[in-house]
């Protein structure tokens, strides 16, 4: 498979602190890559600076070329959703889906038939269809969570680079958002990068594995590879059984300190 997004050398400094120090991944196309690793230690910051929304050093290429630099160009490039979805904004969910289509739009920036049907298919994919008319803050989280995944899919961006797209929703939704992402990448061919916490989701969910260690080193590899328990503990401070269940693969986090509930 090909390498359609790579990022090296990856250095930046928030708020007078080093937070990313010679950090990158590669992601190819038609993959699922998962970004994963501890709370702070830079999974956000390191998928805001490849969008190109922090200023860093460090080589951020699309098929083996520097990124564009102008903005419009780059966001036909790479579909970015942020973690977290406060959205605030009044705006319907079809017009706030239909945002994903401006780097698309001419000078006049009015959305023709063919941004019509991206904004319904990808709604449609999303299950958000049904709340086309609805305002977005008046929707539930995990409703929101989906909007804006249809929003960036409506970008029809070769790279996706979503931040733990997952977090708000159910265990249902949370797999078919996934089932989503693999077809985004397997069919139409794109590159997925998606930031995960729940490491099961991710063994069964992802091609490969970026693993960011306490100590800034960068492990990655297919699933076998990264999640063993001896890197998930020195990453995560806490012990791993790596296993499977109903031959789905199972990664659970043990604490001594639990007292488990019928203990
Ligand atoms: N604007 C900022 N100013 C100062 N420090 C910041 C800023 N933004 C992020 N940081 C710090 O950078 C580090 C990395 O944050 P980041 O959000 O990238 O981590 P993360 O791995 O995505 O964490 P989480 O899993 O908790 O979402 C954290 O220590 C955070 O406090």
């Amino acid at each position: 498979m090909v390498t359609m997004l790579s990022a090296s050398g990856i250095t930046l400094t928030l708020g007078g602190r080093p937070v990313l120090d010679d950090a990158g991944f590669t992601a190819r196309c038609g993959a699922v890559t998962g970004l994963i690793g501890p709370n702070g230690i830079g999974k956000s910051t390191l998928l805001r600076a490849v969008a190109g929304l922090l200023p860093h050093r460090g080589d951020v290429r699309f098929a083996g070329k520097p990124l564009p630099s102008d903005a419009r160009s780059r966001a036909r490039l790479l579909g970015y959703l942020p973690q977290g979805h406060h959205v605030h904004w009044p705006l319907t969910v079809r017009r706030t889906v239909a945002l994903g289509r401006l780097p698309h739009l001419g000078p006049l920036g009015r959305p023709g038939r063919a941004d019509e049907e991206v904004v319904e298919r990808v709604m449609a994919a999303t299950g958000v269809a049904e709340l086309a008319a609805r305002a977005v803050p008046t929707l539930s989280g995990g409703e929101r969570a989906r909007v804006m995944l249809a929003r960036v899919l409506a970008t029809d961006a070769p790279v996706l680079l979503a931040d733990e797209p997952t977090a708000a929703l159910d265990p249902g939704h949370q797999l078919r958002i996934m089932a989503l992402l693999r077809a985004e990448a397997v069919e139409r061919r794109r590159a997925v990068v998606v930031v995960l916490h729940d490491l099961s989701l991710a063994a069964r969910c992802c091609d490969e594995l970026v693993l960011l260690m306490p100590d800034r080193r960068v492990v990655a590899g297919d699933v076998p590879t990264v999640l063993t328990s001896s890197l998930l503990q020195e990453a995560y401070g806490v012990s791993f059984a790596v296993t499977r269940a109903a031959d789905i693969p199972v990664v659970l986090p043990q604490c001594p300190t639990l007292i488990q509930a019928g203990d």
